[in-house]
């Protein structure tokens, strides 16, 4: 792949005037400037966030006062200077774009793609939070930590704060140099919330010094909270943090932009493309199992997370872009680029000092340059791969788009490319398909990863029911279709369990637009919880995944079984329970039929596009596997360890012994049958009681290691 010329730094003076909106500003070429100034002053793209801060600035009434004082520090702060002609530009320098102030990391390189769009827009509406926003929340966090809040009307909402430290001296200042939130945390941050959600129950506040997040435990809350319009909440910090990144892409997209976008992608997630995907899944889901082969040759462990992080980097860079890395065969620069840019980008999202913005981050810290130049070479990469697909462009409906026959290029961007109306020069493009690239990666191999140290370590005749299952569905096939995947059920419920312990992410990260009251749920507060406007929320999926509320006192352990019946407490109100005859209607049992309990790809209007075409490649790749293979582990679950990012990752990686299956490798049970655990369980085996509105059984009594989390908490 020959990588395009970066660094092209046709800089010119900002073209925003501040009468017209940034959105407006023209994609023509910019003037012919001479070289000096080139060198000394940048482009403010009309996308950057810099451009929608100075846009709330629209008129020159609003330039005075104090206010007014403090946006002009900020902007010198920020390396912009006024000009003669009074127009803020940006010069090289100082590069102190701290929070909230963000720059694109795209104003660094010519990615070649234009940044005009159509499509998007920028401009703030009145959801746009001011300094006095801002600052009022400070104040009213400041007064309910000191338990003074409802003098000030706010509910009484324990808080409870970071302020043990446990590990050294040198780790904490490292960490607080890094801004690192698990350092200080002393460990991954759910499981802090975890153990603070057991003390202080389904809501709290979570302070560090000043700064307070208001933490969700509640599946009432959280529902109110997703199905609430998107111009109530927001992504708030998590923007922030990807922005960078995935620019306007659907994950960190402001309400406008996303309600354009998502109805853009939504259509190429079409039926006759995940069918497709189908093919694509057992493809790679092949060359992972003539990779575990070689490894069954060789003997011995083998770690099988970074296997899985492969064949679903292969996978989803077909699906979105029709670029093979292969990296289940190679390792190859641009696999290791990708990988370092989703580790700075996991990082990221667990830090709360935006390190990456600090003067001169670019120049001085190693990981940031090693990070910049990644993303370069990443960003050439689409540029090359969005420059071909425009120029083979051949416009279509989006009805003809489905039906045209699409074996040579399935993939979403080629969808998106063809797409009649759609703006195939904006840089949109560019960060949908970055978007995508890592939410779908990293997610999907986390699940693989958990169903199968789960399946290896707990009660071994759930594996053995199964692998009979698979036998029974496939029959002699190698690749399952998408009966099969129907056909799967215990497979997919044990996909389906793993997401319950393990969501990924284990936290969504909102911030309120506008003041607010949640429903009680199952706290005491009868009057609810009053949000305010500027509030930042993190609904905790991990709690509330876990919460014996609301799955019983089994929550913590892993069995699959529980999704064949029904669950409610009334204790917690407004909560409809699970249903599993709801839960039957779709691939996995969601949201819905939880009522909100389970979560695993969100809920509401920012639900995750790719959840069916998840559950089809995790279920094609583990019955592959699984048809094929037994796995044995003879670790604890302390080999195994847990760390997290965005998504929550073993801290040793899973290595288990992979053998051929054959009658030889069958286990057998005592009593000289093979599986049998949906029977035991469904017959009441362990059965758990649930108080008030108990109507769940299970509670396996297999292995000890079962359910066991790999980190203590
Ligand atoms: C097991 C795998 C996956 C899990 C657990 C997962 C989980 C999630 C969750 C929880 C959200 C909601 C985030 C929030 O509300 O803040 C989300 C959003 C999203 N996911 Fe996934 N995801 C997975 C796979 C994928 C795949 C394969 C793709 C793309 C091919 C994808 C694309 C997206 C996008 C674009 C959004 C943003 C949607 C919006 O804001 O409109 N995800 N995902």
């Amino acid at each position: 792949m020959q990588h395009s010329k970066r660094h092209q730094t046709a800089l010119r003076v900002s073209e925003m005037d501040r009468t017209t909106t940034p959105t407006t500003t023209s994609s023509s070429p910019p003037p012919p400037i001479d070289s000096e100034t080139a060198l000394r002053l940048e482009v403010l793209d009309s996308k950057t966030y810099e451009a929608s801060l100075q846009e709330t600035w629209r008129s020159r009434e609003a330039e005075k006062g104090f206010d007014w004082e403090l946006e002009k520090l900020r902007r010198r702060f920020s390396g912009m200077e006024m000009n003669d002609e009074g127009e803020w530009v940006k010069v090289g320098g100082a590069d102190w774009t701290f929070s909230p102030a963000k720059r694109d990391l795209l104003e660094d390189y010519d990615t070649g793609i234009s940044a005009s769009t159509t499509t998007t827009t920028t401009a703030k509406q009145t959801y746009e939070l001011t300094l006095f926003d801002t600052v009022k929340v400070f104040i009213f966090n400041t007064l309910s930590i000191i338990g003074m809040g409802d003098m000030v009307g706010m509910s009484r909402v324990p808080t409870a704060e970071i302020q043990k430290y446990e590990g050294s001296f040198l780790s904490f200042i490292k960490g607080a140099l890094g801004g690192d939130l698990q350092t200080l945390a002393g460990g991954p941050l759910f499981l802090l919330l975890a153990t603070y959600f057991k003390k202080y129950g389904p809501v709290f506040n979570l302070a560090f010094g000043p700064k307070s997040f208001l933490i969700v435990n509640d599946p009432v809350m959280a529902k109110h909270i997703l199905k609430s319009s998107p111009t109530a909440y927001d992504k708030g910090v998590l923007a922030e943090i990807l922005e960078p990144i995935m620019g306007k892409g659907l994950i960190p997209a402001d309400p406008q932009t996303w309600k354009v976008r998502r109805r853009a992608l939504v259509p190429g997630f079409h039926k006759r493309w995940l069918n497709r995907m189908i093919v694509l899944f057992a493809e790679c889901g092949d060359r992972l199992n003539q990779d575990v082969a070689a490894c069954v040759d060789r003997g011995g462990a083998t770690e099988m997370e970074e296997r899985f992080c492969s064949v679903s980097l292969d996978i989803i860079g077909k699906a979105v872009f029709n670029y093979d890395f292969g990296s289940v065969t190679k390792e190859s620069p641009v696999v290791k680029a990708v990988y370092r840019i989703l580790r700075e980008s996991e990082h990221r999202s667990t830090s709360f000092i935006p390190y990456w913005n600090l003067p001169f981050a670019a120049r001085f810290m190693e990981g940031q340059r090693e990070f910049r130049r990644d993303m370069g070479m990443l960003d050439d990469i689409l540029t090359e791969l969005i420059n071909d697909c425009v120029n083979t462009r051949r416009e279509a409906s989006v009805e003809e788009l489905e039906e045209r026959d699409n074996s040579d290029d399935p993939s979403l961007l080629r969808f998106l490319v063809d797409m009649r109306g759609e703006d195939v020069e904006s840089k949109q493009l560019r960060d949908d398909m970055m978007t995508m690239l890592i939410a779908g990666h990293e997610t999907t191999a986390a699940v693989l990863t958990w169903t199968l140290y789960e399946l290896c370590a707990g009660d071994q005749r759930m594996l053995e029911d199964i692998q009979d299952e698979i036998d029974n569905v496939m029959g002699d096939k190698d690749k399952p279709d998408y009966d099969d995947i129907v056909g799967m059920v215990k497979l997919r419920a044990a996909l389906a369990e793993s997401l319950r312990l393990y969501p990924e992410p284990p936290v969504l990260i909102r911030r309120a637009l506008k003041d607010d009251v949640l429903p009680q749920g199952g706290s005491k507060l009868k009057k609810g919880v009053k949000v305010m406007k500027g509030a930042d929320i993190f609904i905790s999926t991990w709690n509330i995944h876990r919460s014996e509320a609301l799955w019983g006192p089994t929550a913590e352990k892993f069995d699959p079984s529980r999704w064949g019946r029904a669950i409610n407490n009334p204790a917690v109100k407004g909560w409809g329970g699970f249903s599993p005859e709801l839960g039957e209607r779709g691939l996995y049992p969601n949201e819905i039929a939880s009522d909100f309990a389970f979560l695993p790809f969100g809920g509401g209007q920012r639900k995750c596009v790719g959840d069916q075409f998840a559950i089809m490649e995790a279920t094609v790749v583990m019955a592959m596997l699984l048809k094929k293979y037994y796995f044995t582990f003879t670790g604890t679950a302390e080999d195994v360890g847990m760390r997290t990012g965005a998504t929550i990752h073993t801290m040793n990686g899973l290595n288990v012994i992979p053998r051929e299956r054959s009658e030889g490798t069958r286990r057998v049970g005592k009593d000289g049958k093979r599986g049998g655990y949906w029977d035991a369980m469904n017959k009441g085996e362990g059965e758990g009681s649930m108080g008030e509105g108990k109507n769940m059984k299970g509670g396996g009594q297999g292995d000890e290691r079962n359910g066991k989390c790999p980190v203590d908490h």
